[in-house]
């Protein structure tokens, strides 16, 4: 069985002080649930603080981004071994606004998909298809190629550990989810990819995300479909009542 994954994606929100609050005021709500992973992807800047108060409640710090490098001279960039320095476990790699914006291509994703492997990191990959791809029917063959290119160079054992995040890009932000069907046969089909790649232990093993304007109401319709375990969450994870309500609609599945 796959553990399911709630990640909450925190984007370009709160400053240290806001995001300790943040777990203040979730308190103890997760210490007792078990057999589902919590995450937190944070701003960088709110990491270290992030790191110490989520000790002992049951949550896991996320990054949003890093380098592929150890170290060098690239500033402003942010390498794998400062985040596991900081006790963080997953990192997001490929998000679409990153694509979108910081021109991040499916050969840099795939460097720091193997370079946080190479960390301990688990990645988080984004794969998903844009609102005129989707219209021409490329859903697929979209999110095949960027699955595809993720993982070259991936060992069997390494990419079991990977999350893909099927996030269709005119699904974030805008309020219109993908049907939990249809989310669910683009899940099913990047299953599908992963197990050509290697083989259907493999694909099996994989745990895949869906995100893209997930909310407590309709998280847990996502989650009983068979291939989506698990979502990642932007805005609905941004107040604490909404994230704990979030883990809690998706926990009873
Ligand atoms: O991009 C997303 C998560 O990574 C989705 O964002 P929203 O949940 O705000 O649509």
């Amino acid at each position: 069985m796959r553990k399911p994954i709630v990640a909450g994606n925190w984007k370009m929100y709160k400053t240290p002080s806001e995001a300790v609050n943040f777990v203040r005021e979730v308190g103890n709500s997760f210490v007792s649930v078990t057999g589902i992973d919590i995450v937190i992807c944070a701003p960088f800047t709110a990491l270290d603080r992030l790191g110490e108060a989520v000790a002992g409640k049951n949550m896991a710090l996320g990054a949003q981004n890093m380098h592929f490098l150890k170290e060098g001279a690239f500033t402003g960039e942010i390498a794998p071994g400062m985040l596991v320095e900081l006790g963080v476990k997953y990192v997001i790699i490929g998000h679409s606004e990153r694509r979108q914006f910081f021109n991040e291509t499916d050969e840099s994703v795939n460097m720091k998909v193997k370079a946080a492997l190479a960390a301990g990191l688990v990645p988080i990959v984004c794969v998903g298809e844009k609102l005129a791809e989707r219209e021409v029917g490329d859903t697929f063959k979209v999110v095949d190629a960027q699955t595809r290119a993720a993982f070259a160079g991936v060992s069997q054992e390494q990419a079991k550990d990977i999350v893909i995040a099927y996030e269709p890009i005119w699904a974030i932000g805008t309020g219109k989810t993908a049907t939990a069907q249809d989310a669910n046969e683009v899940c099913a089909h990047i299953r599908q990819t992963v197990g050509t790649l290697y083989d259907g232990e493999t694909a099996q093993a994989i745990r895949i995300q869906y995100g893209g304007s997930v909310k407590p109401e309709n998280i847990a319709e996502l989650m009983e479909q068979p291939h989506i375990d698990g979502a990642l969450v932007g805005g609905a994870s941004l107040q604490p009542q909404s994230f704990v309500a979030l883990v809690q609609a998706a926990h009873k599945q």
